[in-house]
């Protein structure tokens, strides 16, 4: 269970993968396009995950709609407002929602840097008289290929003061980290942090590549970091955090089942892991959901599920004072 006494922090959560079904249906409507459902129950099986999909790729195409009805760049703040409305409707504390402008753009033919504008200015507006404290994270879709994560990465570092990251998301096994390198040489060189994804589709030499050659300080998901010790001892030693996305992982066929999953032994080893949603809406779960029934299904404990929610702070792309006042504002309630 959530330690309401500790900050609840949620670190790895898609914007554009937690895109409301009403709002697909409210937006497809406002710009003619044709969805494959007129209601909120018809349309769940198409824009959420219902059983199991049986690899990444095919997970990923569960969003396609959420991104396929961005008419505009209202339409795109309309859905970063929605964001952080659902954050703090789960009594988020702290929220680092990421996005990826090029994947917001390219269905209805937008710019991606007015999607980051759009998105920022969404972001900026909903938190400005709440409690609620969020951080952007922009995203290159390695599935667009190295051409158009150039573009993306352009459009991102255009805005690059109102982002604490950059990450790398998608086709892990199609596009490689190393196709990337000269991208987060630029990244690194605009004083980014970088959080990459990667151990979901391909082994632990992703995770090697991304430490090594993309200087990623986190990763995300990093489930194959179970398979090599060396590298477990690596992420412990240089707190480098990780990124666990529980449901997501058994959504996406990653993992076979919660009991199975790694997380239990990245918390027992000293690793900085964390417990995160991922694509909340595309999942149909909540962090709430994490802790209360994916955590212990996956054998934690409710000082593991502690040790999670220090680590998420811990690892946050927040300043020690920051941290500091969120763990004290937590503690008097
Ligand atoms: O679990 C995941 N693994 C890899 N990529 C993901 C995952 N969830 C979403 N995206 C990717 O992130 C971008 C949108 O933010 C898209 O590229 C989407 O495919
Ligand atoms: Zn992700």
């Amino acid at each position: 269970m959530i330690n309401k006494k500790l900050p609840l922090l949620d670190i790895h959560r898609h914007l554009d993968g937690n895109v409301r079904a009403q709002t697909i249906l409210d937006l497809g409507r406002q710009f003619n396009i044709q969805l494959p459902a007129d209601n909120v129950a018809a349309l769940i099986p198409h824009v959420q995950v219902i059983d199991l999909e049986p690899n990444l790729m095919a997970f990923l195409q569960k969003l396609d709609w959420g991104v396929a009805v961005l008419g505009d760049y209202d339409a795109c703040r309309r859905i970063a407002i929605e964001n952080i409305e659902d954050a703090q409707a789960q009594g988020l504390d702290y929220v680092e929602l990421r996005f990826s402008p090029y994947y917001m753009a390219q269905s209805q033919g937008l710019h991606p840097q007015g999607v980051v504008e759009a998105v920022v200015d969404g972001i900026k507006s909903a938190t400005q008289n709440s409690t609620l404290k969020a951080n952007l994270i922009g995203i290159m879709s390695r599935t667009y290929g190295t051409k158009i994560c150039q573009q993306e990465l352009d459009a991102l570092l255009a805005f690059k003061n109102d982002l604490v990251a950059v990450d790398l998301a998608g086709d892990e096994i199609g596009f490689p980290g190393e196709l990337f390198v000269d991208h987060f040489k630029q990244v690194a060189d605009a004083y980014l942090a970088a959080t990459i994804h990667a151990g979901e589709a391909l082994g632990a030499a992703s995770i090697w590549q991304a430490i090594n050659e993309l200087g990623a300080g986190r990763i995300g998901h990093g489930v194959k970091a179970i398979e090599d010790t060396k590298l477990m001892d690596y992420l412990r030693d240089n707190r480098i955090g990780i990124e666990s996305c529980l449901t997501s992982n058994v959504q996406t066929s990653t993992v076979a089942s919660l009991d199975v999953h790694p997380l239990k032994q990245f918390l027992d080893h000293g690793i900085l892991a964390c417990i995160n949603t991922d694509d909340p809406a595309v999942e149909g779960i909540e962090i709430e959901h994490e802790y209360a029934i994916a955590a212990p299904a996956a054998g934690l404990t409710q000082a593991d599920m502690e040790k999670a929610q220090a680590n998420a702070l811990a690892i946050a792309y927040l300043s020690d004072t920051e941290k500091q006042s969120l763990k004290q504002a937590a503690a008097a309630r």
